[in-house]
């Protein structure tokens, strides 16, 4: 059974107050920055799981200018993309060739765009190893700002679930790596949302992915995801054979599944449903038309308005100029 206590509530903990000798001297310079008004992406994404009964949207971002993009739209929350993230670092398919490093460092720099921005799930893939790499990925994940992670029961020598061809470990495998997961969250004392994941669907059959989320579930995962349904009704009888657990909907268009939308989703019960490629497949198809242009017609052909202004403004431009202007700076004395 799911231990509310454990599992739902957020466990941040409570500001300490501290009483200090010359409180203004303090105040000002050493005093652990208080918490009010700020809350980590972990809580926001506990909060909004647990308590309300929303469908959390998140778009799949890989890096900094895709991320802030969906964070001009206002997006609840985003998503890391591990295809993503391989192919825009590494510019290699997703076969387990990024590791641990690469994806904190990828994660860390998206989850902390914005300090009060929204939360972000990233892709944890296997763990990259064992029980022990599993916790030190909860752990890195957690110091990196990262709200929640899912991870999942293929073999290390991974691929991307929406490939043929998928080897999953065995049921033991799998759960001492969930168990080793919640571990290290607890320890932790964080919110981090841990999201099992299966991919069991390909070579094992339905049934056997039912059963290994429930396991995952006894063991304190927070969220399950079915990876690669073949049918929108396989999609909705998962939502009601873990109810009331919450379970995450990938959404691989042209991958293995049908294409869901975020109403049926929603209708269907789905608590969070992510975009793997939302912003990878365009990006290509943009970069691609743009850079043929430019083979064919010597030019780039970008719209008059979109300027070098507009794209740092994308990225934050009036917030550091704000921050260096209330610092009594002048780097911006004449604009920019
Ligand atoms: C969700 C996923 O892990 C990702 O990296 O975005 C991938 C997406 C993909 O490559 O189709 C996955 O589904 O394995």
């Amino acid at each position: 059974m799911i231990n509310p206590v454990v599992n739902q509530i957020p466990t941040a903990p409570v500001d300490k107050v501290i009483t200090p000798a010359n409180p203004s001297w303090l105040q000002l310079n050493h005093l652990p920055a208080t918490t009010n008004g700020f809350e980590s992406g972990a809580t926001k994404l506990r909060k909004m799981l647990f308590e309300t009964n929303e469908l959390i949207v998140c778009p799949g971002v890989y890096d900094g200018l895709s991320a802030r993009t969906a964070m001009e739209l206002g997006f609840d929350a985003l998503y890391m993309t591990g295809a993503g993230t391989t192919a825009s670092r590494l510019g290699q398919p997703d076969l387990a060739i990024a590791q641990l490093h690469e994806m904190r460092e990828n994660a860390e720099m998206i989850a902390n765009l914005d300090p009060f921005g929204p939360p972000l799930i990233a892709d944890m893939d296997t763990g990259y190893g064992g029980p022990i790499m599993a916790a030190r990925t909860v752990e890195q994940y957690i110091r990196a700002g990262v709200a929640g992670a899912h991870l999942e029961d293929q073999v290390l020598m991974k691929r991307c679930g929406h490939l043929s061809g998928k080897k999953v470990v065995d049921r033991g495998e799998y759960i001492s790596r969930i168990r080793a997961a919640h571990a290290a969250r607890v320890r932790m004392r964080s919110d981090f949302v841990l999201i099992a994941r299966t991919d069991a669907l390909q070579q094992h059959g339905y049934d056997e992915c039912i059963a290994r989320l429930k396991l995952a579930r006894d063991e304190g995962a927070d969220v399950g995801l079915c990876e690669g349904f073949i049918s929108k009704a396989q999609a909705a009888q998962a939502v009601k054979d873990l109810a009331p657990w919450p379970l995450l909907l990938n959404s691989v268009e042209n991958g293995k599944s049908p294409t869901i939308t975020v109403d049926e989703a929603r209708a269907m019960g789905f608590r969070i449903m992510i975009f793997s490629f939302a912003t990878l497949a365009p990006a290509y198809l943009a970069i691609k038309e743009t850079l043929l242009r430019l083979k064919t017609q010597g030019v780039v052909g970008t719209p008059k308005d979109v300027t070098p202004v507009t794209l740092f403004e994308v990225c934050g431009l009036k917030h550091s100029m704000a921050v260096d202007m209330d610092a009594g700076g002048l780097s911006f004395k004449e604009g920019v």
